[in-house]
């Protein structure tokens, strides 16, 4: 054969010309087959000294009752029946191909679910720890000490909060990726909420580090983490503990609350503080004035605070109906 092959397929019909030598002897050699069922139009082809393969792929996978629209093929025409596959062979091997992939992307996708479960389970099992360390502890040192306890908790407690709060922020990646199922401004409202008070609040003034005010806090915030890890951590396996998801969702009516109005406390505790140690004030030009203080960053922050409740509680709700409701549809 020459090289001067024209192979297209067009309209479903395969148009084939060539110069060769063949039972005409050298000539230009010519054939077109309109095919029995829709084929793609891409075609690929092999030339060798003795033979031109083509190849045309199928539409669709399936069994075709004959290979072109006409019932009687020409007479050119043969199968090739060292790769002839009867109907039942073709649906053996479709299907076979087919349960393959499935397979196939049912593996990368288990393989992924099971690294993400291993990860949202230590990631959940290592703030349990850590919540649970502050709450037994701060209980402990309580019935010790009594109220002589609630002044030093910043002191014994705030390394293992600050790494807990640090970690939280994962929280906000875990949703922003789709990893948990949960609105990413909820979470971003309680990290970044949580991680003002304790660096900026607690961590950068020394003379909130004495206040009881502390103690509240972390024993609230660690009061609902407790049961909050844990629950996620049953998650993980598909289980739940019916006594631990009504404490998950219902915790947080009186606690987030409280725990809100003592972050508001602290809040108001510092603004003095900051006012007289002049710590984070904008300095101004001289001509305007010497500085802003901080507090005016505080007030805002509290306004704030009370706007996160609200977006928080309403979203807490929204979780506690949802979770309830199909519970409900599921028990029936
Ligand atoms: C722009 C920034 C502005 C910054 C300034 C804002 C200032 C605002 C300040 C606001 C003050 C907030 C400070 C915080 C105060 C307190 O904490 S007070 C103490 C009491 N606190 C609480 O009660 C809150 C506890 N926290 C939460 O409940 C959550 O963090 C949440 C974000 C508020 C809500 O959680 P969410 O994940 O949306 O709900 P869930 O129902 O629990 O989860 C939904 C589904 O996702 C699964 N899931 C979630 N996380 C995980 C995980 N880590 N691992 C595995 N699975 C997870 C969960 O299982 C649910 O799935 P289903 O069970 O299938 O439904």
């Amino acid at each position: 054969l020459n090289n001067n092959i024209a192979v297209c397929v067009q309209e479903n019909i395969l148009r084939f010309r060539a110069q060769g030598h063949g039972a005409k002897g050298q000539n230009e050699y010519e054939f077109s087959l309109e095919f029995f069922l829709p084929v793609k139009p891409e075609v690929s082809y092999k030339s060798t000294q003795r033979q031109v393969n083509i190849t045309v792929h199928k539409e669709q996978r399936g069994w075709w009752d004959r290979l072109i629209v006409q019932e009687r093929k020409p007479a050119f025409l043969a199968p090739d029946f060292d790769r002839w596959l009867d109907e039942s062979d073709a649906e053996t091997e479709i299907r076979e191909k087919e349960r393959r992939r499935l397979k196939a992307s049912r593996h990368k996708e288990e393989g992924f679910v099971s690294l993400k479960t291993g990860y949202l389970f230590v990631y959940n099992l290592v703030q349990f720890l850590g919540f649970s360390w502050i709450f037994v502890n701060m209980t402990v040192r309580l019935f010790i000490f009594g109220k002589d306890s609630l002044y030093d908790t910043f002191h014994t407690i705030s390394d293992v909060m600050f790494f807990c709060q640090l970690l939280a922020a994962v929280e906000v990646l875990n949703a922003a990726f789709g990893f948990v199922k949960t609105g990413v401004f909820p979470t971003l409202i309680q990290v970044s909420g949580r991680n003002f008070i304790i660096f900026v609040v607690f961590g950068s003034l020394e003379e909130m580090h004495r206040q009881p005010v502390v103690f509240f806090v972390f024993y609230l915030w660690s009061a609902i983490e407790i049961v909050r890890y844990p629950y996620y951590m049953l998650g993980c396996f598909n289980t739940e503990w019916k006594t631990l998801t009504w404490l998950r969702y219902t915790m947080w009516i009186p606690l987030y609350p409280l725990g809100v109005l003592a972050e508001a406390v602290a809040v108001i505790q510092s603004i003095h503080i900051f006012d007289e140690t002049k710590l984070f004030s904008i300095p101004l030009p001289k001509n305007i004035g010497t500085s802003i203080s901080f507090s005016y960053i505080l007030h805002i922050y509290l306004v704030l605070m009370f706007l996160g409740l609200f977006i928080n509680v309403r979203h807490l709700y929204k979780q506690r109906k949802r979770r309830f409701r199909t519970k409900k549809r599921k028990a029936n």
